[in-house]
């Protein structure tokens, strides 16, 4: 990926960094970067996740996920982490495999989602990390369920994810399922490039090998510099905004097959950068759909975000039929991608003719091996962000201490934080 700060610049947006600041950042970001490259060496918590594209083994993939390799359609049973980076791949990409991600428990849509598929040819794809996040067993057991209601033996047609121990790695060993294993030191929103999000790539038939190639390609780029590494680039740059006062970060693709990617990126930003008081917060939106909805609060709201445009060079093109109406005969001489492109190039004129922060990120077109880089760069930009606001980026007690209330209130063992349920304080205001 390339990225363009120019429109970030205090000589172009407020808030905005001047060049000399960058240029003073960057001494922080040659110190961020050494402890980066320690982490990675010593294969550290976390930071272990930027080594990934060299250690996944995708023959190991290919291999656990044979005997479903056929599928018509596929369901991933997973949450966060564990189902966002695969769903980003797979909705990025084309493929004839549907695919379902079960990743929420609302009773009546995941009934739903499961109505209709050809479960006698649907593979379920469990991934979690810890082995113990409830909304993934209970959707497995519902999932389960299913497929001895409909006389579909699920053991011949489940792949399970998870750590070294645990109630699913036990499942999966009871069942002898085909298995793979969450790589240590690797938390679930940085865990796209293992087996976490490429089983789901591989059932759907994608280059494996192109994804890993694409994140190793960006890897390279890491070095002591911003202005070497567009990974570090963004990190700096929207750390450098938010010091500023631009407290929100708004992930614009300008691609349809990337809405996933902006779900995926909003749970990275979020919970690796907000704690102790400090982080950024992603906002969501698709180009140029929410142009027509959100485009006037980022150009004439409240000074407090960076927008951040993900652009392609290349992608399919659809002609515009031409019309009669002669106050439309422009659109008959253009085509859709043109189309797309002039908004994008408008929109992000249009924010920076009003001062407004934003950063562009270029691929050349949504494939494998673009996506890799995208990913991949995205993670070691938030590695770099944590660096420098001084957070345990790749922790998440936030998360942990409303998990524990959920199964203390389940009746799952004692979780003092289900105690404060109780103690909510109601001002109701009553029909
Ligand atoms: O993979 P699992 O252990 O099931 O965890 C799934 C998700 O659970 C929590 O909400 C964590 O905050 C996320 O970081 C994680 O990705």
């Amino acid at each position: 990926m390339d990225v363009d700060i120019g429109n970030a610049l205090a000589s172009v947006a407020s808030p905005g960094v001047s060049r000399d600041s960058l240029e003073r950042l960057d001494e922080q970001v040659a110190d961020a970067h050494e402890r980066i490259e320690t982490g990675m060496a010593e294969g550290e918590h976390g930071y272990a996740a930027l080594n990934l594209p060299e250690r996944t083994d995708p023959d190991e993939i290919r291999a656990a996920v044979e005997p479903v390799a056929d599928a018509e359609a596929l369901i991933t049973v997973g949450i966060g982490g564990s189902a966002l980076g695969a769903a980003t791949i797979t909705d990025a990409l084309d493929s004839d495999t549907e695919t379902v991600y079960l990743d929420n428990v609302d009773p009546a849509w995941v009934s739903n989602r499961l109505e209709g598929l050809p479960l006698e040819n649907t593979a379920i794809n469990v991934v979690s990390r810890s082995g113990t996040t409830a909304e993934t067993l209970a959707n497995f057991l519902v999932v389960r369920e299913a497929f001895e209601d409909a006389g579909v033996d699920w053991t011949e047609r489940t792949i399970v994810t998870t750590g070294d121990s645990g109630p699913l790695r036990d499942l999966s060993d009871r069942h002898d399922l085909p298995s793979l294993k969450v790589p240590d030191g690797v938390p679930g929103r940085f865990s796209a490039l293992s087996a976490v999000g490429m089983v789901a790539a591989a059932v759907c038939g994608h280059d494996l090998e192109a994804l890993l190639e694409g994140a190793a390609a960006e890897a390279e780029t890491l070095t002591g510099s911003l202005f070497d590494c567009p990974a570090y680039a963004y990190g700096a740059t929207a750390y450098a905004l938010d010091a500023r006062g631009a407290g929100m970060n708004a992930m614009v693709p300008y691609a349809e097959s990337l809405e996933t990617y902006s779900e995926w990126f909003a749970q990275l930003w979020a919970e690796s950068l907000g704690k102790d008081d400090l982080g950024q917060t992603p906002l969501r939106a698709l180009g140029v759909t929410d142009q027509h909805s959100q485009l006037q609060l980022y150009r004439a709201g409240p000074r407090d975000k960076v927008v951040t445009f993900v652009t392609t060079r290349e992608s399919e093109d659809r002609s515009i039929p031409a019309t009669e109406v002669e106050d439309l005969a422009y659109l008959g001489d253009a085509s859709l991608g043109e189309l797309l492109e002039a908004e994008f190039e408008a929109t992000e004129a249009s924010l920076a003719a009003a001062g407004r922060p934003n950063v562009r990120v270029e691929l050349e077109r949504v494939d494998e091996y673009e996506l890799g880089g995208l990913l991949y760069g995205m993670e070691a930009a938030c590695v770099l962000a944590g660096e420098l606001y001084g957070v345990n980026t790749f922790e998440q007690p936030a998360v942990e201490w409303a998990k524990n209330a959920t199964r203390g209130l389940l009746g799952g063992g004692e979780f003092e934080e289900a105690e404060a349920v109780a103690e909510k304080t109601e001002l109701r205001i009553e029909q």
